[in-house]
C-alpha cells in the first residue's frame, strides 16, 4: 500500500519561519489562507483590487498586489483559476521569483502542460486537496479535513517535500491522509475524475434521470427529489462506508436493481468512452482545447453555461430549495445567483 501521511508523521517547523503568499482568494484560496493562519503560519494574500480583495481584508488578512505578496513571501501558492495563471505568473510572479523560493500549485495543469515553466533555481511543488475548497475550509473548522496529494517537481533547496508536507498539514489535509504523487499523475487523474465521474459524469447522470422521468409525465418535483436531492444522501453513505455501507441502508429491492440494472446504464461502452476522455487528457488535446477556448473569450463555455442554468432541473430545484433552508451551508443564495449570471 502507498505511504499515507497523517498529522503525527509530519514535522511542520520547516514552514514556521517562512512567509506564505496565497495568490487568489476563491474556492481554494480562502480555505488555504484561513486554515494555514489558524494552524499558526504566517500568511499574506495576493490579489487584484475587487471583490476578493475586500473579502480577504474583511477576514483580517494583509492583502497586497500579487507582485508585492509574491516578492515578500518564501512560498508562493498559486490559487488563481487555471486559465488565468499563465498571464499573472508572467507579469507579476516570475519577476520576483528569486532563487531559493518555492512556487506551489493546487493542480498541476499549467506546469504539466508547459504553460508555466518555472526557473530551475526554485522549488516547485503541489499540494492538491481532493475536494472543493469550501469543503477544505468547512471540514477544517469541524476538526476534520480533506485528503490531499503532494508532488515535487523541482527540489533545489532539499526541503521541498518537507515544506509540501507541512503545508498539507496546515490546511488540514493530513487529518484525512496525504499521498505523494507526480504533477503528471495528479493532473491527469484530476482532469479525468472531474470530467468522467465527479462533475461531468454526475451531472449527466442526474439530468438523464430527471429528463427520463419528466418526459414520461412524472412531476418535476418528484424527479428532482429522486435524482438530485437524494443523490447526496446516498453518496454520504458511500463516503462513510463504501458501496457495501450504502447497500446496508437501502432496501433489498433497491440492491437487486443496483446489481442488475445499474450496469445496463453504465456499461462497457461507458468505460470505452471514459478511455477516450483519458487519452485526450493524456495527449494534451483537452488542455489545448481549454487554452484556446479561453483565448477566444469562452464562446462555447458561456453558451453551454447559460443553457445549463435554464435547465428545468435548476428551475424546479431553486423553488424546492427555498423551502429547505437547511440544505444551504456556506454558499449564500445571492452568491449562487451571481455565479449563474456570469
Ligand atoms: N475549486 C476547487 O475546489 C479546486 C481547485 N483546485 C485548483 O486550485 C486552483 C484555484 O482554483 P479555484 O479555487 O477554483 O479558483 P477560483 O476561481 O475560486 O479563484 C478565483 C480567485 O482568483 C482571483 N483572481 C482571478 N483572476 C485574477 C487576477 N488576474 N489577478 C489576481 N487575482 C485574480 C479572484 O479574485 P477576484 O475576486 O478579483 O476575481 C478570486 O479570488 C486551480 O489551480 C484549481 O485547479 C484544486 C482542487 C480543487
Ligand atoms: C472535482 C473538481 C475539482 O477537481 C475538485 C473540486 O477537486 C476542481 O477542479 O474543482
Ligand atoms: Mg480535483
Ligand atoms: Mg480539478
Amino acid at each position: 500500500m502507498a505511504k499515507v501521511y497523517y498529522d503525527s508523521d509530519i514535522q511542520d517547523e520547516v514552514l514556521r519561519n517562512k512567509k506564505i503568499a496565497i495568490i487568489g482568494y476563491g474556492s481554494q484560496g480562502h480555505a488555504h489562507a484561513q486554515n494555514l493562519r489558524e494552524s499558526g503560519f504566517d500568511v499574506v494574500v495576493g490579489l487584484r483590487k475587487g471583490k476578493s480583495w475586500e473579502q480577504a481584508e474583511q477576514d483580517g488578512f494583509a492583502v497586497k498586489s500579487v507582485k508585492e505578496a509574491s516578492e515578500e513571501a518564501d512560498v508562493i501558492m498559486v490559487l488563481l483559476p487555471d486559465e488565468r495563471q499563465t498571464q499573472v505568473y508572467k507579469e507579476e510572479i516570475e519577476p520576483v521569483l528569486y532563487p531559493g523560493k518555492a512556487i506551489a500549485f493546487a493542480h498541476g495543469f499549467n506546469v504539466h502542460f508547459n504553460q508555466i515553466v518555472p526557473p530551475e533555481n526554485v522549488d516547485v511543488f503541489l499540494v492538491a486537496p481532493k475536494g472543493p475548497g469550501h469543503l477544505v475550509r468547512r471540514t477544517y473548522v469541524e476538526g476534520a479535513g480533506v485528503p490531499a496529494l503532494i508532488g515535487i517537481y523541482q527540489d533545489v533547496t532539499g526541503e521541498a517535500k518537507d515544506v509540501a508536507l507541512a503545508y498539507s498539514k496546515g490546511i488540514g489535509g493530513s487529518r484525512a491522509g496525504v499521498l505523494e504523487t507526480t504533477f503528471k499523475e495528479e493532473t491527469e487523474t484530476d482532469l479525468f475524475g472531474e470530467q468522467a465521474v465527479l462533475c461531468g459524469g454526475l451531472t449527466s447522470l442526474i439530468k438523464a434521470g430527471f429528463e427520463t422521468l419528466t418526459e414520461a409525465g412524472y412531476q418535476p418535483e418528484v424527479a428532482y427529489f429522486e435524482c438530485l436531492h437524494e443523490m447526496k444522501l446516498i453518496v454520504d453513505l458511500v463516503y462513510e462506508g463504501g458501496l457495501k455501507g450504502m447497500r446496508y441502508s437501502i432496501s433489498d429491492t433497491a440492491q437487486w436493481g443496483d446489481f442488475v440494472s445499474g450496469p445496463r446504464v453504465v456499461n462497457e461502452d461507458t468505460k470505452k468512452r471514459m478511455g477516450e476522455l483519458l487519452k485526450e487528457i493524456q495527449s494534451g488535446q483537452f488542455a489545448k482545447g481549454w487554452v484556446l477556448e479561453n483565448q477566444a473569450n469562452r464562446p462555447v463555455f458561456n453558451a453551454i453555461n447559460a443553457s445549463e442554468n435554464q435547465h428545468p432541473i435548476e428551475v424546479v430545484g431553486e423553488e424546492l430549495r427555498k423551502l429547505m433552508p437547511f440544505v444551504k451551508k456556506e454558499k449564500k443564495e445571492e452568491e449562487v445567483a451571481a455565479y449563474a449570471k456570469n
